[in-house]
Parts: structure tokens; C-alpha cells; sequence
């Protein structure tokens, strides 16, 4: 380190982050730096200047002159390239060695930071000012060019995990043309970055990890956390997505290869919400995994554990939590996701009066299927409170779901909650919840536990109770049989059938036996897409009922508002936000909800209506409240073009 100091003070590194971007340099910027694995200076004070240095460069490098950083008088030390300058490769095995890296704001590594990249299509002038001359072929092509070719090639790939992992590198090569690829082919490449094909990567995370994504926070961390937090690159962070990976989509204990779900739904913040990527963090904590074929796979990358459980647990992921806190503040929101519902459950409780927390399982699945929900009255009439609710499955997502469409409708009709709860009734793997399964139910489902007699199976439910909505949140795959299906249309003109689980392995039912068991006359939706399907000669698409539809506009609304703290009746403005996105057309074509491709317009009116929320319970922290909230987010929401290098 010694020989950094004197370096740096030979050649007046101090003091340069105030005045570098006024500087007219001559030579490519250099700033050398010792740095530690993560990209960031290794110690002291000199680190914290060298990396003030950097990250000031980092933050204007688009917009500052020539990407100037110190005039290069550092030629007499660093130039010539074949010498053995710093003694690295004479050193012996067994001596210290500093690792040395050479940080330009311009020319090769520019190429290779994925937040400035811009490939072929930089410009003449940016070649030139930024010193890329013959780093590339002499082409210059526009972005919209290089989605064209990136698509072409995506469409080539015939498997799934091919096309993620395309995806991922692309995201990892050039930031901007990953989301805009992302945004203008929404509908295509969701089912890409995110369900079903998500579910598969995360099954084999460990065998196509290449880089790694996100920030991975194990026991071995324990009483180190916030120094962790500090090592990621990034200050300004406004989301993060954090799972334990117990309950990964309905595929169940993933351990620390749940990584790729955070990715996943943090990418999803950017190109269907508009926050900035460099402001989200993916966050796994890894407690160990239950998964025997992990804990036996060679390739697995986590703790080879079984998980911690009771103090253990709650140790770790209270330091977590404090130690977001401390680093970001009070401000940033954390997303809860995959967690296993008796963990889920405590950590929303224990933390929503503290912290900007959210369960997108719980709550964020709650809010879209109450739009839909809303959206269908159009369709088979009637109010909420009109109608007979049956789920399968009575855990996050179904619980969640049932608290919310019981709030609304006592909203709605002004009764109490605990009588509109009444007319919701919940199937767990043990059958339909009563009031004799009391004493055995956790805690989540008692309120749920109704008077009746004993039903085991499903399809029993059905013709006991006669729902008209019939939703399925149980993780077990085709569990809407011929018969269920066929019930639910004998009763009912125009079941309204939602088979939520994920990916489409786990769906309770496909759109094609949803439409022909029913005789085309279900008003169905599912968690992961279904391809359009045609019955009887008539054209059915088949909607997404998908959280991704309010989490990304919710996060932004939070984030515009300044919010501190979620509160349910936000969760109901966003239902009412995006159900109000249902054109008639999507109602006459059987769709409750409307399609993915217009979804930032979407993410934009769920955000305004969340952050209006927040300003009238005294929750946001944002003053003077923007005029026109729409606009406002609108105007904030990041942008994938490329910017222009001076
Ligand atoms: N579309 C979307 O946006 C979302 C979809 N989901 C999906 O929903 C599914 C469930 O998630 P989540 O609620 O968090 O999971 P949980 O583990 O919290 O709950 C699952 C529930 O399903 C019940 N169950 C499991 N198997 C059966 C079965 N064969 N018959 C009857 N009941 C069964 C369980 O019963 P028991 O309690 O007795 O064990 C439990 O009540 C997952 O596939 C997930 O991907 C989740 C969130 C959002
Ligand atoms: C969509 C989602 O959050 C889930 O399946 O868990
Ligand atoms: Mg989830």
C-alpha cells in the first residue's frame, strides 16, 4: 500500500475529484488503484479518495467532457505494458502481492463496463474522443439495430435456458441494450427473464453460474453484514429483492441458487417500473438448504448446510434488516420473495412498522389478483361481495389474496372485515379449512376456518360451497382436474378460474384445458403465460395473472412518494389502477387483464395512485407533492437509450 500513497501523492491524485471534470486532457485518463475483489480500493484513506475518485468518474462519466479523470502523468510508470512493473509475476507463490488494477474512463474498459457499453453503436465522435479506435470493427450501428440482430439471435436458440443465459450475458455486456431489448419485446422475452424459464436457471444455477449476480450474504457473514452491504459497487440503492430461496416459484427449496429470482424481478423493476438498475440490489441469504439433490450436486453454489432455523434465523436476518437500515436509511424498499410462508408471515409483521417492506407474494400477488378480480365483474356481473370465493392453497399467495379481496369488499359494502371473510373459503393439503381444524391451523389460516364439516379433497369443495371464482395458489401442478373444471362450469355461466402457480409446470390447469373442460366459457388466467389456444373454430388468449404487473409501478410509486411504509389500502389503489388498464377490447377478446406490451404506461398510473395513497396517509416523505402524479413518474422512470459521450 505504501507504494500507492507515494504514487498517489507523486502524482497529485489527492484532491482531484473536485476539480477532474473541468480538466482538458491530452492522453487516455488513468486512475490507478489497488483494489480488493469487488472492484472497490483495497484500504485506507487512500482507497476512500481513490474510490471517490472513481465513482464521482463513474457518475459523470456520461455526461462530463472527454471522461477525463486525471491528466496522464503517469506515463513513466504504467506505460510500456510487457514490464514486470509491479513485481507480480517475479513474486514467488507465497508472497503478498497487491492486486493491481488499472481503471480507464475511456477506451477498453469502457467496452467491457456494461453501464457505459454501447458496442458498434458508438459513434464516430465517441470513438475518437473515448479512444475505442480499432477496439471496433469500423461499422456504426444504431441501438435499434442491435435489438434487431440480438433478437434474431435470441430466436434462434430453440431451448429456453439458452435464450436466459443469452439474457443474462447480454445484461451483463451492455446494460442499455439488455433493457431495451427487454421493454420493446416485453411480451416475448418475459417468459425469458423471468416465469417459467427463471424457475429453470434457478434449478441449475450452479452448473450456467458464470458471473455473479447480486450480493450473496451467508452465515459465514454473520456480524459482518453491513461491511458486506458496503462492498457492493453501487451507494444509491432504492430496491432491493431479497429471498432465502425456501420457496422458490411453486419448484420449493432452492438455497442460495434462488439468486436468479431477485435478478429476475429486479429486472423487472427497471424495464417494466423504470427504476434505475444501478439503484437495485438482488440480495440471496443463504441459511443453507434442505434440498438434498443441491446439498449432493458438485455444481451448487451455496452453503452445503441444512438450513437454519429458530434464533439462528432470526439473528441473521435482524442483522440483515438493521443493517440495511444503517446503509441506505429508512427509505429503501425491501422486497420480500420466496420466502416460506412461516418465515413470510413474522418477517412482513416484524418489519412493516420499522422498515419499507413489502411481500410481493403476499401482497403484491393480493393486488393483482384483486384487479383481475375487479376487471371480471365487467364479464360475469355483479359486485365483490356477490360472489363465492374458493382457493387452493392457503398459504402467502392464497391467504394474501383472500385478507384483500375481504378488505375491499368490506370497503365496499361497509361491513366488518371478519363477517366478508365469510363467503372466502381455502383448501390446504389437508382439505377445506373448518372450524373443527382449528386448533392445528397456523396462524395465517384460522381466520379462515369457517363453520362446516370436513371436506378432503378439492373437487368435493367445489360442490359443496359452489364458488363462482375458483383460485389456485397451492405450488401442485394440474390440481384443476376435468372434473373440478367441469363442476365449476355446471354451476356457473362464466367460471372466473385462476391457476396462479408457477412456472407452468406447477399450474394448476393449462389455458387449453381450462377453455375446452369449460366449453369455452371460463374466464381464466394463470400465473406463467399460456400460448393463445383455439377451441370450437374461436381464438382464446389467455391472460397472465402475474404479480410483475404491480410490483415494478407499486416500487416506483413508493420511491416517488418518498414513502416509509406500505400500507394495504395502497395495495387497493394499485387493484384499481390496473384494472382500470382493461380496455373493452381486452374484456371482449376474455382477458381481465390487459397486455404486457403497454405496461410501463401501466407501471406509470399504478405508481401515481400508490404515491397519491402515500401522500394522503402522511406517509411520503417527498414535499411538495407533485401536481401531476402520472407525469411525475413518468418522468423519472429510467430510460434504456443510449446517452450521448461528449
Ligand atoms: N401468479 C403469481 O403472481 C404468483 C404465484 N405464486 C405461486 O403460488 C404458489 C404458492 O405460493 P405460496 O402461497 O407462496 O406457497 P405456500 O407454500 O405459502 O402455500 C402453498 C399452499 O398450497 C397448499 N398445497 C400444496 N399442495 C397442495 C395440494 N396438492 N393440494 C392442496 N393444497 C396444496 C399448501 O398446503 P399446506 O398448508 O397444508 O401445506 C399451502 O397451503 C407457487 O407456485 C407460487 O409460484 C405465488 C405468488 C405470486
Ligand atoms: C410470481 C411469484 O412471485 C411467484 O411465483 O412466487
Ligand atoms: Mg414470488
Amino acid at each position: 500500500m505504501r507504494f500507492l500513497i507515494d504514487f498517489l501523492q507523486n502524482n497529485s491524485l489527492y484532491g482531484v475529484s473536485k476539480s477532474w471534470a473541468q480538466r482538458k486532457m491530452s492522453a487516455p485518463p488513468v486512475v490507478l488503484a489497488a483494489v480488493s475483489s469487488n472492484g472497490r480500493p483495497a484500504d485506507g484513506n487512500v482507497g476512500v479518495l481513490v474510490e471517490n475518485s472513481l465513482k464521482e468518474m463513474s457518475e459523470n462519466a456520461v455526461s462530463s467532457a472527454s471522461s477525463a479523470v486525471v491528466e496522464n502523468d503517469l506515463t513513466s510508470t504504467v506505460r510500456g505494458g510487457v514490464e514486470d512493473v509491479y513485481g507480480e509475476d517475479t513474486a514467488t507463490e507465497d508472497q503478498y502481492i497487491t492486486p493491481w488494477t488499472v481503471t480507464v474512463a475511456s477506451g477498453y474498459p469502457l467496452l467491457r463496463d456494461p453501464h457505459y457499453n454501447k458496442g458498434l453503436a458508438f459513434t464516430e465522435k465517441e470513438r475518437d474522443a473515448h479512444f475505442l479506435r480499432g477496439l471496433l470493427p469500423p461499422v456504426v450501428i444504431s441501438q435499434d439495430l442491435q435489438v434487431k440482430k440480438m433478437m434474431a439471435s435470441m430466436r434462434q436458440y430453440q431451448v429456453p435456458l439458452q435464450r436466459y443465459m443469452a439474457m443474462m450475458d447480454l445484461q451483463e455486456r451492455n446494460e442499455r441494450l439488455f433493457y431495451k431489448l427487454l421493454i420493446d419485446n416485453v411480451e416475448e422475452l418475459l417468459p425469458v427473464v423471468y416465469t417459467p424459464t427463471v424457475g429453470e436457471a434457478c434449478q441449475k444455477y450452479g452448473s450456467i453460474f458464470r458471473q455473479p449476480q447480486g450480493l450473496f450474504i451467508s452465515l459465514k457473514e454473520k456480524g459482518r453484514i453491513l461491511e458486506v452491504l458496503k462492498n457492493w459497487p453501487e451507494k444509491k440503492i432504492q430496491v432491493i429483492v431479497v429471498t432465502d430461496g425456501e420457496r422458490i416459484l411453486g419448484l420449493g427449496d432452492l438455497g442460495c441458487q434462488g439468486m436468479g429470482i431477485p435478478v429476475g424481478k429486479l429486472s423487472l423493476y427497471s424495464a417494466l417500473g423504470g427504476i434505475r438498475p444501478s439503484a437495485c440490489l438482488p440480495i440471496t441469504i443463504d441459511v443453507g438448504t434442505n434440498n438434498e439433490q443441491l446439498l449432493n450436486d458438485e455444481f451448487y453454489i451455496g452453503l452445503r448446510r441444512t438450513r437454519a432455523t429458530g434464533q439462528e434465523y432470526a439473528e441473521l436476518l435482524h442483522e440483515f434488516m438493521s443493517a440495511v437500515k444503517q446503509n441506505y436509511g429508512e427509505k429503501v424498499l425491501i422486497q420480500f420473495e420466496d420466502f416460506a410462508n412461516h418465515n413470510a408471515f413474522d418477517l412482513l409483521a416484524k418489519y412493516g412498522s420499522t422498515h419499507l417492506v413489502f411481500n410481493d407474494d403476499i401482497q403484491g400477488t393480493a393486488s393483482v389478483v384483486v384487479a383481475g378480480l375487479m376487471a371480471s365483474l365487467n364479464l360475469v356481473g355483479g359486485t365483490l361481495a356477490d360472489h363465492t370465493f374458493l382457493f387452493l392453497g392457503a398459504g402467502e399467495a392464497g391467504t394474501g389474496i383472500a385478507e384483500l379481496i375481504a378488505l375491499e369488499i368490506s370497503k365496499q359494502t361497509g361491513a366488518p372485515v371478519e363477517e366478508t371473510r365469510k363467503k372466502i373459503w381455502l383448501v390446504d393439503s389437508r382439505g377445506l379449512i373448518v372450524e373443527s381444524r382449528m386448533e392445528s391451523l397456523q396462524h395465517f389460516k384460522r381466520p379462515w376456518a369457517h363453520e362446516h364439516e370436513p371436506v378432503n379433497n378439492l373437487l368435493d369443495a367445489v360442490k359443496a360451497i359452489k364458488p363462482t371464482i375458483l383460485i389456485g395458489s397451492s405450488g401442485a401442478g394440474r390440481t384443476f382436474t376435468k372434473e373440478v373444471i367441469e363442476t365449476m362450469a355446471s354451476l356457473n355461466e362464466k367460471p372466473v378460474i385462476l391457476a396462479l402457480s408457477n412456472p407452468t409446470s406447477q399450474s394448476e390447469c393449462t389455458a387449453e384445458e381450462a377453455y375446452t373442460w369449460s366449453e369455452g366459457r371460463a374466464i381464466f388466467a394463470s400465473g406463467s403465460p399460456f400460448s393463445p389456444i383455439e377451441y370450437n373454430g374461436k381464438f382464446y388468449p389467455s391472460g397472465q395473472a402475474n404479480n410483475a404487473y404491480i410490483f415494478p409501478g407499486f416500487g416506483l410509486g413508493l420511491i416517488i412518494s418518498g414513502a416509509i411504509r406500505v400500507h394495504d389500502d395502497m395495495l387497493l389503489e394499485a387493484s384499481e389502477a390496473l384494472a382500470a388498464q382493461v380496455s373493452q377490447e381486452n374484456l371482449d377478446n376474455g382477458l381481465i387483464y390487459p397486455p404486457f406490451s403497454n405496461i410501463r404506461k401501466i407501471s406509470a398510473q399504478i405508481a401515481a395512485r400508490v404515491a397519491a395513497k402515500a401522500y394522503e396517509l402522511g406517509l411520503a416523505t417527498r414535499l411538495p407533492q407533485p401536481e401531476n402524479l402520472v407525469a411525475y413518474a413518468e418522468s423519472c422512470m429510467y430510460s434504456p437509450h443510449y446517452r450521448s459521450y461528449r
